[in-house]
């Protein structure tokens, strides 16, 4: 049980904070462009408000719609602008020991991977790159503090967790809750950095890794749902206490139709788990922003994962990416509607402090002991071992004997002991490399101006927010305000403000009611790209009915049936192992060999000459009805007959053999000899004469032609 002391600290530590949500519209794109695509989006910065134009409007009403954010960014804004002003702040709450997590939202081709790492120049790069920065600038500045940074790399594809830093490995990843830290992956490699270019190396390999293709929509699309995991584990050495900063930057797979990303086979099998992994999360984000009572975080791995992130432990920021072409509005306004529901969620972002079994202080331990360990072996007790402190010394003392047995078995004890020192420094050295001593720069007058125009930049951004809440507030009272200020001179200036208020409500109705539409509309449209893959579905399963019919006898079909069975962690069907029983006695042969039946014996046959006759059928094969004739050799014509005799008479009198052959023998004879002097033309010639002879009009049959 927690104790009162505990309890205050928790509620000190922690208090509720919104979701916050920016927009960032991308520019209209070169494909876009050349298909004369208009913008339909206005952004107003400078008050977090978004305003989309309907392209198809039918009425005034129906024209625009309107969106507050706590901020949106327009085509022109730099990576380092929405860096400084959204994100330092976070990256400074995760360096303090809380949980961070910035995710990109948006339909496929809007920026999201551009906005989440960006390119290789110093303009270009994006936020996961800066936030290395950030988190190595702070480290270098950091006296007093011993600091052990790891990441991660893992994406989600096809609802399979795959480690983007060890692809090459048969582990399965399996999703498990611990208390204290949260839903993690069992078995995900962690890597120790040492620097800011250690973590972009890490990111570079996870990208090489990741899973991407080409859709109509985007030449190099994210086909997965990649989280980079940093965290930054902290011991301050004056007070000795610990704090863990845990930061998600996820850079989510985009929402798509299948009738604009032109998805089929693989692609579209990819788009069906990212769509619905992504209406998952938005179940999430629906659920938390009714305050319903259950929320499904388990429907999805993407959404067991963001489950701190969403709702629980984390400060937590959605990047909403937007393109501004007509024709992407209704992607558009889903996009939008789903960033403005996000805005209610409310976190309770706690400090982790005072960590029990954080890895640094295992870390910590471990040199501490290693330390002592090569100590007292440098003094020479070489028996000492990891707990105990020198309980054999006396004994080794007691044993003084000037036997020279006992002084070589001590040069020799001298020797090893000397060599375990040498390995036990060689392990304290590899400890202490993955632990970073903060305060390195701290000197630096360079490093100085950075710190300042770091600074300078929190504030510009805290200011800049300020504004914008500002603004948002003043609008807000204005408004409340011009029905508070009406004086009712007459009855009838009553009757005309109560008639605009009927007007101003009557506008918000239809508003209203447009919207249902639309959300109809988009219903409407799913459900027919749902029912056309059903369709689909249905023609393959056709197909492989058909197959199953005229290829699996019926006995055979009851029996895979049973053993036929779904497995939830691969999402899919497999054929349960059958227990077969034989009796060793009753062991099939094939060829004279016993056929293994064990499992190890199967394994085996590859290898091991006493199974090789594993692979070997002994069928009987039922023999077809025979559809062909026997072999008719083809006539000679006599032309070619008188050639042959001559031929074959010189050739009888220099052999001096008689032989008796028919003369289509002796033809074919002659024929492959002119073959074998390369005269091929004269030879085919032979052969072509030889059969248009046999199969000339009126001829009775082979043998009348000779
Ligand atoms: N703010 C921007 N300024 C200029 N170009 C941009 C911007 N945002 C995106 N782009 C360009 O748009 C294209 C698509 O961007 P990106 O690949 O980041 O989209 P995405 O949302 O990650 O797509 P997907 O979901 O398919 O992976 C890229 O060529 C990128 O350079």
């Amino acid at each position: 049980m927690a104790s009162e002391d505990e309890n205050l600290f928790t509620e000190r530590n922690s208090s509720n904070e919104s979701v916050q949500v920016v927009v960032r519209c991308r520019p209209l794109s070169k494909k876009e462009t050349e298909a004369k695509c208009s913008s339909v989006v206005k952004m107003y910065p400078s008050r977090g408000v978004i305003e989309v134009e309907n392209p198809r409007a039918r009425s005034e009403n129906e024209k625009n719609k309107i969106f507050t954010y706590d901020s949106v960014y327009d085509e022109s804004t730099s990576q380092q602008s929405i860096y400084d002003e959204t994100v330092r702040p976070l990256i400074a709450s995760v360096l303090e020991g809380y949980n961070g997590c910035v995710f990109a939202y948006g339909q496929t081709g809007t920026g999201k991977t551009f906005t989440m790492e960006g390119f290789d120049t110093e303009e270009g790069k994006g936020i996961i790159p800066r936030a290395f920065e950030q988190i190595w600038s702070h480290i270098d500045r950091t006296t007093g503090v011993e600091f052990l940074v790891s990441v991660r790399y893992l994406e989600i594809y096809m609802e399979e967790i795959r480690d983007l830093l060890r692809i090459k490995t048969n582990k399965t990843y399996e999703l498990r809750e611990v208390l204290g830290q949260g839903v993690v992956v069992v078995n995900l490699h962690s890597q120790t950095c040492q620097s800011a270019k250690d973590m972009l190396k890490a990111m570079r390999i996870g990208n090489h890794n990741r899973t991407t293709g080409t859709t109509n929509m985007n030449e190099h699309s994210s086909r997965s749902h990649a989280i980079f995991q940093i965290v930054v584990e902290m011991a301050e050495q004056r007070t000795k206490t610990f704090k863990v900063g845990k930061l998600n930057l996820i850079d989510l797979a985009g929402s798509e139709r299948q009738s604009k990303t032109g998805a089929t086979g693989d692609r579209l099998r990819e788009a069906t788990k990212i769509n619905k992994a992504l209406s998952s999360l938005g179940n999430v984000i629906y659920g938390l922003a009714e305050n319903s009572a259950h929320i499904p975080y388990r429907d999805s791995k993407l959404t067991r994962l963001l489950q701190d992130s969403l709702g629980g432990n984390s400060k937590t920021i959605m990047i909403a990416n937007i393109g501004p072409a007509n024709f992407n509005y209704e992607e558009t306004i889903i996009t939008l509607r789903y960033a403005y529901r996000a805005k209610s969620i409310k976190n309770t972002p706690t400090k982790n402090e005072d960590i029990a079994d954080g890895r640094l202080q295992g870390l910590q331990k471990e040199i501490e002991r290693l330390k002592q360990l090569i100590m007292k072996k440098s003094q020479g007790d070489f028996d000492a071992t990891v707990d105990d402190a020198g309980a054999d010394a006396d004994a080794t003392d007691s044993d003084d004997d000037d036997d020279a047995d006992a002084v070589e078995e001590k040069a020799k004890k001298l020797e090893l002991g000397k060599m375990e020192v040498d390995e036990l420094t060689k392990q304290l050295k590899n400890l202490e490399k993955q632990m970073v001593h903060g305060g390195k720069n701290i000197v630096d007058s360079v490093n100085e101006n950075e710190v300042k125009l770091e600074q300078q930049r929190a504030e510009i951004a805290a200011r800049k927010k300020r504004e914008i809440e500002m603004q948002q507030k003043l609008e807000l009272e204005e408004e409340t305000c011009t029905e508070l200020k009406q004086v009712f001179a007459s009855l009838q200036q009553q009757v005309d403000f109560k008639r605009d208020k009927l007007k101003r409500l009557n506008n918000k109705l239809q508003s209203i009611r447009q919207e249902i539409r639309d959300n109809h509309e988009v219903y409407v449209k799913d459900r027919q790209e749902i029912e056309e893959a059903n369709d689909e579905t249905a023609m393959n399963l056709r197909k492989w009915f058909l197959i199953i019919d005229n290829f699996v006898p019926t006995e055979e079909r009851s029996r895979l049936i049973n053993l036929a069975q779904f497995d939830e962690n691969l999402d899919n069907w497999v054929l349960r192992k059958e227990k077969i029983h034989i009796n060793p006695a009753d062991r099939p042969s094939a060829h004279n060999y016993r056929r293994p039946i064990s499992d190890t014996a199967l394994h085996m046959s590859q290898n091991v000459p006493k199974y090789r006759g594993e692979n070997v059928l002994d069928l009987k094969l039922d023999m077809p009805l025979r559809t062909t004739q026997d072999y008719t050799p083809p006539a000679v014509c006599p032309q070619i007959k008188s050639i042959v005799t001559d031929v074959m008479k010189k050739e009888m009198e220099n052999s001096r053999i008689v032989v008796k052959m028919p003369s289509h023998t002796i033809g074919r004879t002659l024929s492959s000899k002119l073959e074998q002097e390369g005269k091929y033309k004269q030879a085919t010639k032979m052969m072509v004469d030889m059969h248009n002879y046999r199969n000339r009009p009126g001829a009775k049959s082979a043998k009348a032609a000779f």
